[in-house]
């Protein structure tokens, strides 16, 4: 696959790092405006760096978009005249809705929107997928892609903005929670190293058990608390302050930010 990432950002950048790692294009160019942030990219074989987003796309076929929802429409306007039947343009950028897409280029083009996570730079990236009329032929070189990153789904697009806080915006969630089970664990006399390692194996556990066992969390909580043992004394504490509330009314603030910048 000829793949183009324009806007070699954060998220951009974690792809190409994940398509690296994986070997998972024929040729990859990564395009932004300052290129001398990514000039050590240069060392990989068949990965091109530019800041001349039309040589990208006239020597690419996917289309990855990557850039600030602010700067897509320019994107967009810029590049609308070299594309051609075989590009499938994929556009990660939030909140920016399919019809406003094909209003630039057109409907007549294979349009898929997704929402990946930083993840995707060690393939682990859970990301939604949707796509236009025209782009439902192409949705499958999309998730052959992103399945090789990690897991996808195909959703309907009026859930992207709801994925976009689980999905994107859940990495810091979930790092915020790391952070904390780390800083309660130095309190009991880890060092700060060590501690770090405790709470990311233990949560990559708790995760791998769910995914494995396909149980409901709280049928593994039961494994786990003893009656009147340590954990029930925990968790039942962690919920007289908040946790799992707290949690769902960050998500709905996240959920409501976004509706807020997003196209209406
Ligand atoms: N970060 C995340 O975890 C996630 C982000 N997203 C979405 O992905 C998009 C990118 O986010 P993120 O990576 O964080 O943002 P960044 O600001 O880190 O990356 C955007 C990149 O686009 C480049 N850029 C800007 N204008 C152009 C242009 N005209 N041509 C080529 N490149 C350009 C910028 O570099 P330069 O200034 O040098 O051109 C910059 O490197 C956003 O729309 C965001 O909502 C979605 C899921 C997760
Ligand atoms: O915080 C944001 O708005 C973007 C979307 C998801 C991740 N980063």
């Amino acid at each position: 696959m000829k793949i183009a990432i324009l806007g070699a950002g954060n998220l951009g950048l974690s792809i190409a790092k994940g398509l690296i790692v994986n070997n998972a294009f024929t040729t990859l160019f990564l395009s932004k405006r300052k290129i001398d942030d990514i000039k050590d990219y240069e060392e990989y074989s068949k990965v091109s760096i530019t800041s001349d987003n039309l040589e990208a796309v006239k020597n690419s076929d996917i289309l990855i978009f990557a850039v600030q929802p602010t700067q897509l429409e320019g994107i967009l306007e810029e590049i609308k005249d070299v594309l051609t039947d075989k590009h499938v343009l994929i556009s990660t950028v939030t909140g920016f809705k399919i019809p406003r897409i094909e209003a630039i280029v057109g409907e007549d083009q294979f349009i898929i929107r997704s929402m990946p996570n930083t993840a995707i730079a060690v393939g682990k990236s859970m990301t939604c997928l949707c796509s236009n009329k025209k782009g439902e032929k192409r949705i499958a070189i999309a998730e052959a892609i992103f399945n090789r990153l990690g897991s996808s789904i195909i959703i309907p697009e009026n859930k992207m903005q709801a994925a976009t806080v689980i999905c994107a915006s859940g990495v810091a969630f979930w790092m915020r929670l790391i952070r904390a089970t780390t800083q309660g664990a130095v309190q009991l006399g880890f060092d700060a190293k060590e501690a770090q390692e405790l709470s990311m194996q233990t949560c990559l556990g708790a995760a791998s058990l769910l995914i494995e066992s396909g149980k409901h969390p709280e049928e593994e909580i039961d494994k786990v608390t003893t009656p009147r043992g340590c954990t029930i004394e925990g968790l039942n504490e962690m919920e007289h302050n908040g946790l799992s509330s707290s949690l769902i009314q960050g998500i709905q603030a996240s959920f409501k930010k976004i509706n807020s910048i997003s196209d209406q």
